[in-house]
């Protein structure tokens, strides 16, 4: 069966809402952060770090693994999760995204995209069937349509002529996975538009029209300013169907993170997290902490003082930041499980203060102490 969304509880002042997505790889409370795992792996996290952080559900990509290992072996491995021992649910996106942010020479035509590997100039060509067959052998709880996401100053004709293309594919790709994609695999649609209203209305109820399991808001933190992106989101989201779940592409900062979240947005993603910690900065209750600051140089407190996590228990800023300063793999390796710990376990506050109706009371709480 594709997913259910299950409605809990809505916040009295804002459009959050507490949710659950019941899938066959297991229950999402909503709102929930996604942390990112690129090419099989939550870089530098075990799946029992990750279990342990409190992940419920993380993300596949469908560009790299289909250029690295290949459908070949994803398929004799029995789909991802049995490749990377995950048992817990796998977003997948669909490809769009990573062929325009990463191959070379690539050439968009109505039937698909050419593009050559960013790995070996290998010449691929993706089409809306073959995203869906990709995210198929992956073993995909949640796949993506074939989008094309354009970025923030592309002009109003390229971005009506590109919606318009990416409705007629999400179409072709619903009728591919209505054929071949196993019962227990869920298809979301992606809403387009660029920043414009009127063609983000357009694209929102021609893709609901044709029910897809869940609704992706596409084409945001491409760019735009903070503020477009808010009003964008603010326009878009109450055009999706309450009783499904709604996902912001590609957000992954605090304050990007609780305004989807008002905006009734459920699902969440970014390599935000685990980037930055490979570069050795820290997000904390505090706000940023670039750990290579001569000023943690003999700080012996933990990274975050309000923090639990592995990394705040066991080592201070000034072992951290030798390790980033020696480029020890374990400095990336323990701001990365803070940073992804730190922004679920805002999640879970957050599904908390929904509860209470106290979702703006914490929302203040949170930047006054993070400093926004
Ligand atoms: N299909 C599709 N994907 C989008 C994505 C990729 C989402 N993560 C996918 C994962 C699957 C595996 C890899 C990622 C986006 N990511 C962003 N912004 C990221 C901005 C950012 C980038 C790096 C650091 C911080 C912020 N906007 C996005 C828009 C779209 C879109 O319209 N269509």
């Amino acid at each position: 069966m594709p997913l259910k969304y299950e409605l809990i509880k809505k916040d009295k002042y804002t459009n959050a809402r507490v949710g659950v997505i019941h899938t066959a790889s297991g229950d999402i409370p909503t709102p929930i952060f996604m942390p990112v795992g690129t090419v099989g792996t939550v870089k530098t996290m075990t799946v029992d770090d990750l279990k342990e952080m409190g992940a419920k559900i993380i993300l596949g990509n469908t560009y790299h693994l289909y250029l690295k290992p290949g459908m070949d072996i994803m398929k004799k491995a029995g789909g991802l999760h049995k490749f990377m021992n995950w048992d817990r649910p796998i977003l997948t996106d669909s490809g769009g995204f990573q062929v325009f942010s990463l191959a070379d020479n690539r050439k968009i035509s109505e039937d698909g995209v050419m593009f050559r590997s960013h790995i070996d100039g290998s010449k691929h060509f993706f089409t809306p069937e073959k995203s869906i067959e990709i995210q198929n052998d992956i073993h995909s709880d949640i796949m993506m349509s074939f989008d094309e996401c354009v970025d923030a100053n592309a002009s109003y004709d390229y971005v009506k002529n590109s919606m318009e293309r990416t409705l007629r594919w999400a179409k072709r790709g619903l009728d591919y996975h209505k054929a071949n994609s196993h019962p227990d695999q869920s298809l979301f649609g992606i809403v387009q538009g660029g920043m414009f209203k009127d063609l983000r209305e357009i694209s929102a109820r021609e893709t609901v029209a044709m029910d897809f399991d869940g609704y992706s808001i596409g084409g945001l933190s491409v760019g735009e300013t903070k503020e477009e992106m808010i009003d964008i989101l603010n326009f878009t989201t109450p055009l999706l169907p309450e009783d499904k779940p709604r996902y912001n592409m590609g957000v992954g900062t605090p304050d990007y993170l609780f305004e989807s979240f008002e905006a009734g947005i459920d699902m969440a993603d970014c390599v935000l997290p685990t980037r930055i910690a490979r570069n050795g900065t820290a997000l904390t209750s505090e706000g940023r902490v670039v750990i290579k600051n001569a000023t943690y140089k003999e700080d012996f407190s933990p990274l975050d003082p309000e923090c639990d996590c592995y990394t705040c228990s066991n080592y201070s800023r000034a072992y951290l930041r030798h390790l980033v300063n020696a480029k020890e793999i374990l400095g990336a390796r323990l701001l990365s499980y803070h940073n992804l710990y730190f922004l679920l376990k805002m999640c879970e506050n957050i599904r908390e203060a929904i509860m209470n109706d106290s979702f703006l009371d914490y929302k203040k709480e949170f930047y006054e102490k993070y400093g926004y």
